[in-house]
């Protein structure tokens, strides 16, 4: 499942969008998690353990198992992994392929991660190798005792429209639920655990990155809660203190992050051989104050610089949904910058790596300045009150169309821009 984007020549129109997009088509390339995943697998010495079993949960966990099957087959006492109910993978005669739902966890995802518990069952010289990516935290999930799967995945909607940023959720998440925040480690001991990560979280964080299976949350559950008290309609409290996991439990825990957003970022950087600036993997926020953000450093930028410059950044931004228009917050973000930017010539790209933004079919959208020519601000207004900026966007050439990636490091936003 290669990156593609399917609507190439509608959104490729002039050179420099050609670019942009055979730029990506590399990046997307040399990252795709077959390729580091194996990377990573060679390096572990098979030959300590008794046998090994391979668990994943995530948008890229069918790829990263591609990644590990070669290395693994001799050893292989178990192999299963839970993804996207409507990703389509080819049959694999060794792999139980489980499905579950994202963004919101359903009956589906717990039925399946039932399932791949009963199976993986290690004695202490199995080693466990867990492929984890983003959407984990909705396809592998079995909510504590006294709370409904239903109730968890209403809490992550409301906090969701709230704007509540990934580590806020995720700690909720953990929280309420009895195999994430490290609660897995006590499952799986006292076998070796290896988690190969792919991260799509702003900093990296192992215990945020599909609500840290095999890392406590280090947040403090309470302060999340204290602010979202309205919209989270159970008390938080009992579920909170049933969380700790005792030391032991991580003993023989490693968390590997074989991918992240920052690769990305960085190999665009070295790609782009034109003056470039990066703003770094870090950009999170409301998606109103992040194109502000934006818009704002790259005009000081470009008065600094007196010439016309690329920039790039990844992250991961939020919206803070009123309209029920079809949007996602990449397509999102790059109709805010049309709106706000005045160069005379920019370009401007916001897409999701999993190929899936927000409640649209796109991976995210893509503006210039010639566009903004063509767009009233009435209409563009409007857009954005209904939050419909993949109506708009595929209008005018703006919706980028690639389907499921197999991968996920978060967003990257890559531009153009010029004063004269
Ligand atoms: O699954 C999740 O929680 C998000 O994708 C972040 O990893």
């Amino acid at each position: 499942m290669p990156f593609s984007v399917k609507n190439i020549s509608d959104v490729a129109y002039d050179e420099r969008r050609a670019f942009i997009f055979r730029t990506l088509n590399e990046v997307f390339k040399d990252f795709e998690p077959n390729k580091v995943t194996e990377k990573a697998v060679n390096e572990i010495d098979l030959n300590k353990y008794a046998g090994v079993y391979v668990i994943g949960f995530g948008k890229a966990a069918y790829e990263m198992y591609l990644g590990v099957r070669e290395h693994v087959k001799r050893k292989l006492k178990y192999a299963g992994i839970i993804i996207p109910s409507d990703q389509e993978v080819q049959y694999l005669p060794e792999l139980d392929i489980l499905r579950g739902t994202h963004p919101l966890t359903s009956t589906l995802s717990v039925t399946s991660s039932k399932k791949l518990l009963s199976k993986a069952r290690p004695s202490a010289n199995d080693l466990v190798l867990v492929l984890i990516s983003g959407g984990g935290s909705s396809l592998f999930e079995i909510p504590q005792e006294g709370i409904t799967i239903d109730q968890m995945a209403s809490i992550s909607r409301a906090m969701m429209d709230h704007s509540a940023n990934i580590y806020e959720l995720n700690t909720i998440r953990s929280a309420l639920s009895s195999v994430k925040g490290g609660k897995l480690a006590r499952i799986l001991y006292p076998a070796t655990i290896i988690a190969l990560i792919i991260s799509d979280v702003p900093g990296d964080d192992i215990s945020i990155i599909a609500s840290g299976p095999l890392a406590e949350n280090k947040l403090d559950p309470s302060a999340v809660y204290a602010k979202y008290r309205d919209i989270i309609p159970i008390d938080i409290t009992k579920y909170v203190e049933n969380s700790s996991i005792e030391d032991l439990y991580f003993r023989n825990v490693m968390n590997r992050i074989i991918l992240s957003n920052r690769d990305f970022v960085f190999e665009i950087y070295k790609r782009i051989n034109e003056p470039i600036v990066s703003f770094g993997s870090n950009i999170q926020g409301d998606v109103t104050e992040v194109s502000e953000a934006f818009v704002r450093s790259i005009y000081e930028i470009s008065k600094i610089k007196g010439k016309s410059f690329w920039f790039v950044a990844g992250g991961e931004t939020t919206v803070n949904v009123k309209g029920n228009g079809i949007g996602g917050r990449n397509l999102e973000l790059a109709l805010r910058f049309m709106k706000l930017a005045n160069f005379s010539d920019f370009l401007f790209l916001s897409i999701g790596t999993d190929g899936i933004d927000g409640v649209s079919p796109a991976a995210g959208g893509i503006v210039s300045s010639d566009m903004k020519l063509k767009i009233s601000s009435q209409e563009l207004e409007e857009t954005l009150d209904r939050n419909d900026a993949f109506t708009l966007l595929s209008a005018y050439h703006g919706a980028i169309m690639t389907g499921r990636t197999g991968n996920n490091v978060s967003d990257i936003m890559v531009g153009y821009v010029s004063l004269r």
